[in-house]
């Protein structure tokens, strides 16, 4: 008997880029990546307003690239920053909806994941999902503990792509993820470093404004007091300090760009600063994976270097030259989350799962 055959369009919308896939069953048919300029983004004051402009974006890529989406059966996008939730497959509902436009857990261009996969979906009338959103917590309680009391550390990081990448690399090595200690340190427009310890990531830096190495568009750990003084220098607004922190941070507040490409050529041009600072990105992403390895009492399977950054040869070398007496350093360049979505939003399609529902707000009484 022939195989029923399901078409998914899935939307990952991130800090430089809205990538976009169409997916026969598990069989991709297209994927694009549509760059954003960081110039053309910074034109709108929050996220959630990049709402229409990404749209357009992808509805004119897929008429560009002859998809019909009145054939898809599904829209997927990657989840934002919710409510701390278990991983799985979440259908998109109000409640969902209501948090990912005010932002629950901070302001990030994948809130506008669910909600692209949303308006395209209803308009269609067919279902819209989101898969492992960056609030997956399954973090430790040790790992939770800051060191002062009025702020606890948060999980918020590559989510989707880590534990892809985590189950592929299992899978060559004969393994279940279930059975393996990995650290994944995915590199993009952020930077998080996972410590996967038999399926669970019960330690991950919060790579949106928390902390961490410092990545190609944000601050990641600065010295807290001198963060401090600078907020109440009377300088600056409060937004003005978060975008250098994040979007204006790391190579964009030293170099000018977010493209690791650039600051590459700018390297080979004799570029000096350049070298000290793309050096020193590696630098920290390598004290990170020390720090988990310590998380993992050293029982480290493999070290995982994935997202775009993990293109870059030199970038890669110096952070294996640091890291590679912990464990083997394997090299998974880009992200597999297009797959990841498409696999996620299947299991439900093909009634192998049941989409989570999104808790509703609990309502207060007084
Ligand atoms: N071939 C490459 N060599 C070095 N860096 C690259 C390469 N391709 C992409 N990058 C860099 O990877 C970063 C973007 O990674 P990506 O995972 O696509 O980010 P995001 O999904 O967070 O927008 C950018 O700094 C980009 O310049
Ligand atoms: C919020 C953590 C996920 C993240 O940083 O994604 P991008 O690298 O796509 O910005």
């Amino acid at each position: 008997m022939q195989e029923h055959s399901f078409r998914i369009l899935v939307i990952n919308p991130g800090s430089t880029s809205t990538k976009i896939g169409v997916f026969d069953n598990e069989r991709s048919i297209l994927e694009k990546t549509i760059r954003h300029d960081t110039e053309a983004l910074r034109a709108y004051k929050k996220i959630i307003d990049q709402y229409e402009f990404r749209k357009q974006m992808i509805l004119e890529t897929l008429d560009h690239e002859g998809i019909n989406i009145s054939k898809l059966d599904a829209v997927c996008g990657r989840g934002g920053l919710l409510r701390p939730i278990e991983g799985g497959t979440y259908a998109v509902n109000e409640a969902m909806l209501q948090d990912l436009k005010r932002g629950y857990s901070g302001q990030h261009a994948s809130n506008l994941g669910g909600i692209l996969a949303h308006e395209i979906a209803s308009a269609l009338n067919i279902p819209a999902f989101i898969v492992d959103p960056v609030v997956v917590d399954e973090l430790d309680p040790i790992a939770r503990i800051s060191g002062f009391s009025l702020i606890e550390r948060r999980s918020i990081f590559h989510a989707l792509n880590q534990k892809a990448v985590a189950r592929r690399v299992a899978k060559q090595m004969g393994k279940t993820y279930e059975e393996v200690n990995f650290i994944v340190a995915h590199m993009g427009g952020g930077i998080t470093v996972g410590a996967h310890k038999q399926g669970r990531v019960v330690d991950v830096n919060n790579g949106l404004d928390g902390e961490g190495p410092f990545s190609p568009e944000r601050a990641g750990t600065v010295p807290a007091g001198d963060l401090v003084s600078l907020c109440f220098s009377g300088e600056y607004y409060r937004e003005e300090i978060m975008r250098m922190l994040v979007g204006g941070g790391g190579l964009v507040g030293y170099l000018g760009t977010n493209d690791a490409v650039k600051v590459e050529k700018m390297i080979e041009n004799g570029d000096e600063k350049a070298k000290l600072i793309y050096s020193a990105m590696a630098y920290q992403v390598a004290k990170e994976i020390g720090a988990a390895s310590a998380v993992l009492s050293g029982k480290v399977d493999a070290i995982i270097l994935t997202g775009g950054l993990a293109y870059g040869k030199q970038f890669v070398k110096e952070i294996a030259d640091r890291v590679q007496w912990i464990a083997d350093v394997i090299v998974q360049p880009g992200e597999n989350e297009l797959q990841a979505l498409a696999e996620g939003a299947l299991r439900v399609l093909r009634g192998e799962e049941e989409a989570k529902q999104y808790p509703q707000a609990v309502k207060t009484t007084v």
